[in-house]
């Protein structure tokens, strides 16, 4: 731009240059109190925080439009920006007013961005949530081979892991990451995966994600000679972790946070869940997008916020390691044998902080007093934590874990030694350090705080020494503080020895006054107190963050061992509560579950206080076939669903290495979970009810594998009943012969369980209704066999559709059922057979009032003897008989 144009004031000057290079971002321009933003950026952010537009000055001959936010309540306003979906470069100003001038009167106070604040980069508490990850991922991909990797920088965890296109989605639905970074030249052909997620998609330059420099950039961020030293990457995963920290280096402007080797993950090592499965399951949130009624809401008993965040990780993953999942088991087992522990236990972990993000944050220049005392009470609490646990008789992996949480008496002893009870938010305000720790900061508390003392202090050294009583220091703005006394009692101070420490300064009329080399270097020490303390409370709190992060590793494992502690415990205490049962996992193909239960209706039903759950069992065991299909059919509202979402459920709670909600539960591993369950239209995506049915559907047959678990809910609902019956009928086949898996299908079509007799791997269950007179009650009890019909008129009247629309749909079923049975329905005859609606009288209520109903509405009961109300029984017998 033209600087030299005499309507750019140098200060716009300055402010278009920063802009100019974050086109895409809010730029929050620091003026003393506020952050001020101008332009379109005012536009957009006054609108979206709700504050009002003004204007300042002019710009080329036009107002500019500006609006501010306060500094000490910006991260209210960033947090409200970001969840808009705005990234907002952080302008500071990066000299005082005092230090501009010096450069000319005229000169502008020196700004630039110290920080891009996006929605993967957040690392303030207040605007993350504490029990959830928030993850930044990079995908690349280098001649066909695809790989993700993410970090969550606020707990420095970094992960890579093969990943085709194909998966992309998949991936992104389990990790959920909130910002997605890919090469520009993909953007296009991602941009609709990415979007489909929720997460914001960035684009970065192709050069960040060329692996070459990619892997110079890690080489050097871990001193380490080569990547070799944490495992074999292939090209695109070194890509993607280089973009991470490229992007990383960007957004933090070269202050890099706390990163830990990057971790590799491979796909076949955890159960793969698609995202259509993982919202049909509500596995982290409900169908309405809360976590409130989710599965990881019901099941998390965690007490810290590490360990809720490895539970929703580990929820997520389920594992598919059997050696793995037996060790988790024994662990939870072994908590749940001793009760008194894991309430011990369960105290503890109550007071343990955030360890891993308070490290994060000191290491990014962000944290404060009260993150070096979290992690003082986190290693408390671990050596606490340690005696508790440490016991011969606990399992492998919770010694293993144990031992983490030991080793850290140095940093502890550094930490307490160090830090004040109870210190205030930010290290600029001082008074974290404890007293005693540092002589020098003492004195200077000592002077700032009491400096009066102090110098009272001094005065009767000084009487004392001088043997004159009388004495007096005192201050005014010329001398600033001296001694003064009268003149006969100066004589002796103004000679040998004393005139050597007494400086004559000043007579006076009435007094003579001195000085001592003391006491002037008091007057600057108590001057300078306040500031000097501050100093040496700042470099404490430096060298305390440099020594700490020195043992980050260290602490980081600790914080991780008390993660897995507390999920552990966690899982027992759900497990003990709820009535829960060990799971016997292996490697075959077994799905045996007696007495299954859905653990978040289950939930539900009790808290609404009605009738308790009924448990259910699923054998798909039993079946000698190669696939093991149970077809199922039952009335709407019968809990088929449910059903076969319990056995879901199960399956992958017991692959978390959880107990689960059943009597026994014999689960073979399950590589992939599918589920395709109820229909919702995805409008935003131009897909109908019926579109959205099929693709998924698509999906499952695609890509099941004879590990895999299905769960098919009412295929084929979405569309015309022969259309319908026939792709449930072709799928189910399919299923069978191609896929060869286990699975669930539940189905209206009656027709379907003909197969049953047919294919050896499918058999017919039902779940149970009872009719009465006219009604249906559910029984909810899933049974072998087939339904005799769908009782979806009888749930109709439940819901309260009028009578009169109930008993016509009596009549057309009537009708439909009577014209099947005769060999097919045309429908041209059926609609002249059936008078129309409007004619029709409705009919009268099928149940006549009977005798004895009759004889007991005339019956007063309070006004029968004994005598009487035995005779009238006689009565209603004999009435009930005739
Ligand atoms: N085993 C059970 N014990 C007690 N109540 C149950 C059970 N299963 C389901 N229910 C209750 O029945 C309701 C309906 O269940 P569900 O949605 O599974 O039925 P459905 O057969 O799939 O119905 P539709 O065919 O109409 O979709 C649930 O909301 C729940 O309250």
């Amino acid at each position: 731009m033209n600087v030299a144009n005499a309507s750019v004031t140098p200060m716009m000057a300055q402010y278009l240059d920063i802009k100019a290079q974050y086109p895409d971002a809010l730029l929050f321009y620091r003026m003393g109190d506020f952050y001020e933003l101008f332009f379109d950026d005012a536009v957009a952010a006054s609108g979206a925080l709700d504050i009002s537009l003004t204007k300042r000055g002019k710009h080329l001959g036009n107002d500019i439009p500006m609006c501010g936010v306060p500094v000490h309540a910006a991260e209210n306003y960033l947090l409200t920006l970001i969840r808009k979906g705005f990234r907002v470069a952080v302008g500071e100003q990066l000299e005082s007013p005092a230090e501009a001038k010096k450069r000319g009167s005229k000169s502008v106070v020196k700004r630039d961005v110290v920080r891009l604040v996006t929605p993967g980069t957040l690392t303030e508490d207040s605007l993350l949530e504490p029990r959830r990850h928030n993850f930044l991922a990079a995908y690349s991909e280098i001649r066909g081979d695809g790989a993700i990797a993410w970090v969550d920088i606020s707990t420095g965890e970094m992960r890579v892991g093969p990943c085709s296109k194909m998966r992309l989605s998949p991936e992104l639905a389990r990790l959920a990451p909130s910002e997605v970074l890919v090469s520009e030249p993909d953007f296009d052909s991602l941009q609709s995966i990415v979007d489909e997620t929720g997460s914001a998609l960035t684009p970065l330059s192709r050069g960040s994600f060329d692996s070459t420099s990619a892997e110079k950039r890690l080489v050097s961020l871990y001193s380490v000679k080569s990547l070799d030293a944490f495992g074999t990457f292939s090209r695109a995963e070194v890509a993607a972790l280089g973009a991470l920290v490229d992007y990383l280096d960007i957004t933090q402007k070269g202050k890099l946070p706390l990163l830990r080797p990057p971790v590799r993950e491979s796909a076949n090592r955890s159960m793969q869940i698609d995202a259509a499965t993982r919202r049909n399951l509500e596995l982290s949130q409900t169908l309405n997008g809360t976590r409130k009624g989710s599965l990881l809401d019901t099941i998390d008993r965690t007490l810290t916020a590490g360990g809720a965040r490895l539970l929703d990780r580990k929820l997520s993953s389920p594992s598919t390691d059997v050696g793995e999942l037996q060790s988790r088991l024994s662990s939870v087992v072994a908590l749940c044998e001793s009760s008194h522990l894991r309430n011990q236990i369960r105290d503890e972990l109550r007071r343990v902080p955030d360890i891993d993000r308070a490290l994060s944050r000191l290491a990014m220049n962000r944290g404060g007093p009260r993150d070096l005392v979290a992690l003082r009470t986190g290693l408390e609490q671990c050596l606490i934590l340690h005696k508790l646990l440490n016991s011969d008789s606990l399992t492998p992996s919770l010694q293993a874990y144990n031992k983490d949480l030991t080793g850290h008496n140095e940093t502890l002893s550094l930490l307490q030694a160090t830090l004040a009870d109870e210190p205030p938010l930010l290290a600029r305000d001082g008074g974290f350090v404890a007293a005693g720790y540092n002589g020098e900061l003492d004195e200077m508390r000592k002077l700032r705080d009491q400096g009066r003392k102090v110098i009272a202090e001094h005065q009767s050294e000084y009487a004392k020494d001088t043997g004159v009583s009388t004495l007096k220091i005192k201050h005014n703005n010329v001398l600033g503080y001296f001694i003064e006394t009268t003149a006969a009692h100066a004589e002796k101070m103004l000679k040998p020895p004393l005139s050597e420490r007494f400086i004559h300064r000043q007579t006076t009329a009435n007094a003579i006054r001195f000085t001592t080399l003391e006491l002037s270097e008091l007057e600057t020490k108590i001057l300078n107190a306040g500031g000097r303390a501050i100093e040496i409370e700042l470099q404490i709190f430096d060298s305390l963050k440099a020594e700490i992060l020195e043992v980050s590793a260290s602490l980081f494992a600790a914080a991780a061992a008390l993660a897995q502690i507390d999920v552990f415990a966690a899982l027992s205490d759900l497990a003990i509560s709820e009535n829960w049962v060990r799971p016997n996992v292996d490697e075959s193909r077994a799905f045996e579950v007696t007495g299954g239960r859905h653990p978040v209706v289950e939930k539900a039903l009790k808290e609404l206080g009605v009738a308790p759950f009924v448990a259910n069992d699923c054998d798909l065991s039993a079946i000698p076939s190669s696939s093991s299909i149970w077809l199922l059919t039952g009335p709407n509202m019968a809990g088929k669903s449910t059903f076969l979402r319990q056995n879901a459920i199960i399956a992958l709670l017991a692959q978390i290495g959880s107990f689960v909600p059943a009597d026994t539960a014999h689960i073979g591993i399950v590589s992939q979970l599918f589920s395709r369950v109820g229909a919702s239209d995805d409008l935003a995506r131009g897909r109908s009810t019926f579109m959205v049915e099929m693709v998924e559907t698509a999906a499952i047959l695609n890509q099941a594998d004879e590990r895999a678990l299905v769960i098919l809910d009412e295929i084929g609902r979405g569309t015309a009943t022969y259309d319908g019956l026939s792709i449930a009928w072709a799928t189910l086949e399919h299923l069978h012969a191609k896929n060869t898996c286990r699975a669930l299908f539940a189905t209206h079509y009656h027709e379907l369980t003909a197969l049953a007799g047919k294919l050896p791997g499918v058999e017919n269950a039902t779940v149970t209704v009872k009719e009465w007179d006219g009604d249906v009650i559910f029984l909810h009890e899933v049974k072998r066999g087939a339904a005799d019909r769908s009782y979806g008129v009888q749930v109709a009247k439940l819901a309260g559709l009028p009578a009169s629309v109930i008993d016509r749909a009596r009549i057309v079923l009537e009708q439909l059922e009577k014209g099947e049975r005769e060999g097919g329905v045309r429908q041209k005859t059926l609609i002249d057979d059936l008078p129309l609606f409007a004619a029709t009288p409705t009919p009268q209520p099928t149940t006549k009032i009977s005798l004895v109903d009759e004889r007991l509405n005339e019956v007063s009961p309070d006004e029968l003897t004994p005598r009487e109300a035995l005779q009238l029984l006689y009565e209603l017998k004999d009435l009930s008989r005739g």
